[in-house]
């Protein structure tokens, strides 16, 4: 069963706008990255969030594990979120005012682990992308790439089956993007997980296993 599928899918803004989507029915595949491509304007931020059940459809429905999940009460859908869903934004959105393993720890704390589970996790995977020697500085003290490494952590803190990327690439020059993409890629092919990247980028979309336009 796919991790994350969509059916008659169809989001528009209370603002107005026009409806996007037009009734879409995907099956995201487990274990492969998925570009979300098309011009701009499109939708594809807006899928991710509607996918990550922050916004909800005015039509059809985001399954996860098979069960309808986007009409569901926010206090279900932010338990859903915490326990089967990594994000990570273009501009890895980390907290300023905290060290990098502070970030990395919060959604295994959030989630109820204890703090010396968490620490050690969070240590385990800041070494294995490259930036345990960041553990203790402020973002604001580590570059673009290494920021990205750690939103990617943070993300995959809690062994989210899916893992949800708003251009991971886009403030990243080409050898960092390599990186990013190389451990989303991980990330779904030796761990199974379903990794979704809504993208403008031609070398994510050349690396992505299958491409959905919108
Ligand atoms: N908060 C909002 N309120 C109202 N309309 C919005 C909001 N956010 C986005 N939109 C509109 O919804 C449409 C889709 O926006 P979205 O950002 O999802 O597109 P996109 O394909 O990701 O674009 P880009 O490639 O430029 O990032 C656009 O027309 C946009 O103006």
């Amino acid at each position: 069963m796919s991790a994350l599928s969509v059916q008659g899918l169809a989001f528009t803004y209370t603002s107005g706008g026009d409806e996007l989507f037009d009734g879409l029915s995907h099956e995201f595949a487990p274990g492969k990255i998925t570009a979300v491509t098309g011009p701009s304007g499109r939708g594809k931020s807006t899928l991710l969030y509607v996918l990550g059940l922050m916004l909800t459809p005015s039509r059809g429905e985001v399954r996860i594990q098979g069960e309808a999940v986007s009409s569901a009460p926010d206090a279900a859908r932010s338990g859903i979120r915490a326990a089967m869903l990594g994000f990570v934004f273009q501009d890895a959105a980390l907290d300023p005012s905290r060290s990098v393993l502070d970030s990395v720890m919060e959604p295994s704390l959030y989630a109820g682990r204890t703090r010396r589970d968490s620490l050690e996790r969070a240590r385990q995977l800041l070494d294995e992308l490259g930036v345990g020697a960041r553990a203790d500085h402020r973002p604001g003290q580590i570059s673009g790439g290494q920021a990205q490494r750690v939103a990617v952590a943070r993300a995959l803190m809690n062994n989210p089956a899916v893992i949800l990327a708003d251009e991971p690439t886009g403030n990243l020059d080409p050898s960092n993007a390599e990186g990013v993409i190389d451990i989303l890629s991980k990330a779904a092919g030796s761990q199974q997980r379903t990794v979704v990247i809504a993208t403008h980028d031609p070398y994510v979309i050349r690396r992505s296993d299958e491409v959905l336009s919108l």
